[in-house]
């Protein structure tokens, strides 16, 4: 069989040791260890299946996806898994549901932004389900602009409560996953407003449904947004809409660690920025940044192995045609993805480093790294997940025809990721807020003060500070440039983060220099995409650039024999792809064949609607009608 044999050589020519490449992809060994375990866990319960999703109504999937949630739930209960595991557990799920935002953002959001005695209070309840939270901050009519919210949390010194309240449309809640059939509870971003006067926005903690019949309490309407791109892929997810009708809720409901109001209605500030009140977006961005490597090495593993599969063309002595992988062509496409993958995978792994520093620097109230890592996860979320959508899409050109195929699992993986450029920050204003840390970094190289961490290199190129008197003319008027020069300095980043990887201590045969021949391709590949401005600001000469393509084609050469082997070393299980064409064993027609025959359109042998549509147009008794 075609598909066996491939798959089976393409593996015994692998030039480095596969096992040892596995543990650099995870992270660790014990990561490699929980992963491997909990994902064919997932694998071999047939609760989490995912084969029908994308035939289901919104309604029964739907059910089914709370069927997998409490199933999840229960194994976790069952099996005592740690946090980690329990994380590792959802994730090989694979299906967007509210306990994303439960997990993902309500906990962290009271974690971050809660004083001690509210984390006291709800993080035990949050943390046995005795509540389900949401992050409600986006409305109909803002998004982006969190300073333009309109919801509004009016201070009532009488009762010593805030009133929460939709004052307009548009200030409805509008998108929050988790909300619109689940959530009990949301953390609710509005106006603190304090005898009139407006004081910007804030958390709140705001009890939704009943804990008895899950009824909205008085005052509350909720409801589900509707449809959302593509077939089964986001339409697990219960995004909602939500209005407020003078809502009361207690004063100490407001999360305070930034700032606290008195009983006596007075707002003290804490000694912590402001700035903390985006917080949670900062943590979600980092994790989205290492959640692109998953998506992107997914897309890449099953390009990667239906290209050995697939042949076409230029029959060989032996009558076998060519594998497609085997074409230049093919390999200047996919190569570039699987070294992205990598090269994701490792910028991911620093900024959770970084994030983590951060935090412990705001335990020791020093603050002075906040700006780099609002600008890093920013740019990096904004670069990986734009990145990673372009390179889903590439893959199901790489796949052919049977690419477009559901059974493919891309269609459905490019419809759950795509919305990952617009939330948690739209990659154009990500993008802009990049660049105005870039501006303020540079406008301050005159004055003594020498750049750090990732802006280090802006100290030793001296015609930025010319950049910055252009710049000062116009932030709007050049923005679209601004946004390139953002990109840049996100792409330095990703490289200079996978050759500082190279520089530990790597074990195994052949890995380190599969790694770096990677690395080079990333680079290269990234030279070579813009390659126009580097010629033009005379970064390169014309002679450089030949040859850095030159070594490109080299380098896709040396990678060849081992592409199979790099995407076995992401070590998922079938079950995670959901891949005709990524199945591990290779054996793709015989199973896409099978597959065909279970849409239910293939129920019965003559249509619904042949009687009533199809046969008059053949006996031509329309026709005859009309006549
Ligand atoms: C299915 C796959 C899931 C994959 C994820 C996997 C795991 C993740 C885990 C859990 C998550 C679960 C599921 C994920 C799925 C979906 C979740 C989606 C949830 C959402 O989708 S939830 C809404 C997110 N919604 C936004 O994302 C709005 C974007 N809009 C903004 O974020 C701001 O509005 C901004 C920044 C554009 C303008 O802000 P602004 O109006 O205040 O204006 P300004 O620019 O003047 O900023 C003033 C000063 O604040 C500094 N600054 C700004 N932001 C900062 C920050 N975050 N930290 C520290 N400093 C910050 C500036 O640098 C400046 O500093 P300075 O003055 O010093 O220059
Ligand atoms: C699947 C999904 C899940 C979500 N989940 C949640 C959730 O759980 N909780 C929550 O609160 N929100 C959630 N959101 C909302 C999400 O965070 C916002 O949609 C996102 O921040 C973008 O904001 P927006 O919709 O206002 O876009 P807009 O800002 O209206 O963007 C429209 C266009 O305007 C451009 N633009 C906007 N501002 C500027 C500017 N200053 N300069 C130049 N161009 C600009 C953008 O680039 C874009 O092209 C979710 C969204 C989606 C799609």
């Amino acid at each position: 069989m075609a598909g066996f044999d491939d798959l089976a050589s393409e593996r015994s020519k692998a030039q480095f040791d596969v096992e040892e490449m596995k543990v650099i992809w995870a992270g660790s060994r014990h990561t490699l260890e929980v992963s491997d375990r909990i994902s064919r866990l997932v694998a071999n319960d047939p609760v989490f299946r995912k084969d029908t999703r994308t035939m289901l109504s919104r309604k029964d999937l739907f059910k089914n996806t709370l069927r997998k949630a409490a199933h999840a739930w229960k194994r976790i209960i069952e099996l005592r898994l740690s946090e980690e595991e329990a994380a590792e557990l959802r994730f090989y799920v694979d299906e967007p549901a509210f306990m994303d935002l439960h997990w993902g953002m309500f906990i962290p959001t009271i974690k971050g932004q809660g004083t001690e005695e509210q984390q006291q209070k709800w993080l035990p309840l949050a943390y046995k389900m005795k509540i389900i939270g949401c992050y409600a901050q986006t409305e109909l009519g803002h998004g982006s602009n969190v300073q333009g919210l309109e919801t509004t949390a009016t201070f009532d010194p009488q009762t010593d409560e805030f009133i929460i309240h939709s004052p307009t449309l548009t200030s409805s809640k509008w998108w929050p996953g988790g909300l619109g059939k689940v959530s009990t509870h949301a953390v609710v971003y509005g106006r603190l407003i304090i005898d009139s006067k407006d004081y910007g926005v804030n958390g709140f903690i705001v009890q939704l449904r009943s804990l008895d019949d899950h009824l909205p309490l008085p005052g509350i309407t909720i409801g589900d947004i509707g449809m959302k791109f593509g077939s089964g892929a986001y339409n697990t997810m219960d995004n909602g809409v939500l209005r407020f009708d003078h809502v009361r809720i207690p004063r100490d409901q407001m999360l305070m660690r930034v700032s606290q109001v008195t009983r006596e209605g007075k707002l003290v500030q804490s000694n912590v920025p402001w700035q903390l009140v985006y917080g949670t977006m900062v943590y979600v961005r980092q994790k989205i940044v290492s959640d692109a490597s998953c998506a992107l090495s997914r897309a890449v593993c099953i390009a990667t192995r239906y290209s050995a599969v697939r042949r076409q063309f230029g029959l060989q002595s032996n009558g076998i045609e060519t594998q497609v992988i085997d074409y230049k062509t093919q390999q200047s496409r996919l190569f570039p993805l699987l070294a992205s993958a990598y090269a994701f995978r490792f910028v991911g792994e620093w900024l959770k480093w970084l994030y983590m520093d951060v935090n412990q620097r705001l335990q020791a109230s020093d603050f002075s790294t906040l700006p780099e890592a609002h600008a890093c996860t920013a740019g990096l979320k904004s670069l990986t997940t734009s990145a990673t959508a372009d390179g889903i899409e590439e893959c199901r050109k790489l796949c052919g025809g049977h690419g477009y195929l559901c059974s493919s699992g891309l269609p459905e993986l490019f419809a759950v990721y795509i919305p990952a450029c617009t939330y948690e920050g739209d990659n154009i204003v990500l993008l802009l807020q990049v660049a105005r840390f870039l501006i303020k970094t540079v406008s301050q190289l005159g004055s003594g003060k020498e750049p750090v961490g990732t802006t280090v290199y802006m100290g030793r190129v001296e015609q930025l500070m010319q950049c910055h008197c252009a710049v000062q003319k116009g932030f709007l008027e050049l923005s679209a440039d601004l946004v390139q020069a953002a990109v840049a300095h996100c792409q330095l980043i990703v490289v200079s983060k996978f050759i500082e990887k190279l520089q530990q201590d790597i074990p195994g045969k052949g890995v380190k220099g599969q790694l770096e021949a990677l690395c080079n391709i990333y680079a290269l590949f990234i030279l070579h995409k813009h390659l126009g401005d580097f010629l033009s600001t005379g970064c390169i000469t014309p002679k450089q650039a030949s040859l850095a393509n030159a070594q490109l084609r080299s380098l896709y050469s040396q990678v060849r024999p081992n592409a199979i082997a790099l995407v076995d070393a992401f070590n998922y299980t079938d079950h995670y792809l959901s891949s005709v064409l990524g199945r591990y064993d290779g054996n793709v027609y015989p199973k896409l064949y099978e597959e065909a025959w279970k849409d239910p359109l293939n129920d019965s042998v003559v249509p619904d609607g042949y009687q009533e549509y199809i046969q008059p147009i053949l006996k031509q008794q329309l026709r005859n009608a009309r006549l």
